[in-house]
């Protein structure tokens, strides 16, 4: 299905004032209610990376999870999980961060990606790109090569993808919020 950025903004609710004082809230549930705008924004993912060399995909919890389990399920790739602390048994790496409205913490299960993997990093939306930062240091820390990130939604005042960028991993996002 072609993908339509009117169609998807309109099924992204912003929420004043929510979770805190100050913050716009890009709410993706309505997408998930709607077959069709969740078919255009999986379609959009498959057509980009149908043909790339990733070999995993790796994603955020937990709206990261949603779309990416999908993808990892069309594109036939290991799908990786990065979740909040606490979450993963056995043996994990963490690393700490600061989001646009918190501070967390992020882990993954050791060896859970090999040296040399070439990973695409999803996660549903990018504010300051602190827990996308967290997510890349733990896979490289494992050895993988960050292809690129991928999201719904970037908020480019925030500052994280223009940050993602100048570090040399590449960003891909369906569509943005800026200056409103
Ligand atoms: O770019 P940043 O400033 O780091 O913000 C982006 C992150 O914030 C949200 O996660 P949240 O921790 O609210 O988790 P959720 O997916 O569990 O709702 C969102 O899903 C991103 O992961
Ligand atoms: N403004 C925002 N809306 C939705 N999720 C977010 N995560 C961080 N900032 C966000």
């Amino acid at each position: 299905m072609l993908y339509d950025d009117f169609y998807v903004k309109s099924l992204i609710r912003t929420v004043e004032d929510w979770p805190k004082p100050g913050i716009s809230f890009r709410d993706i549930t309505p997408i998930f209610s709607d077959p069709k705008g969740m078919r255009m924004v999986v379609d959009a993912y498959v057509h980009r990376y149908i043909d790339s060399d990733i070999s995993h995909i790796a994603c955020i919890d937990a709206r990261g999870f949603l779309i990416a389990s999908v993808l990892a399920y069309e594109l036939r790739k290991p799908l990786i999980l990065v979740r909040k602390k606490g979450k993963l048994p056995g043996k994990t790496i963490s690393q700490s961060y600061a989001l646009e409205y918190g501070e967390a913490e992020l882990e993954i299960q050791e060896g859970s990606v090999h040296e040399g993997a070439q990973v695409l990093l999803f996660d549903d939306l990018i504010a300051t790109g602190g827990t996308l930062f967290a997510a890349m240091s733990l896979l490289k820390q494992q050895g993988a090569n960050i292809k690129e990130v991928a999201a719904i939604i970037d908020l480019p005042d925030l500052g994280g993808s223009q940050k993602i960028q100048a570090s040399e991993t590449p960003v891909f996002a369906l569509c943005a919020y800026e200056g409103d």
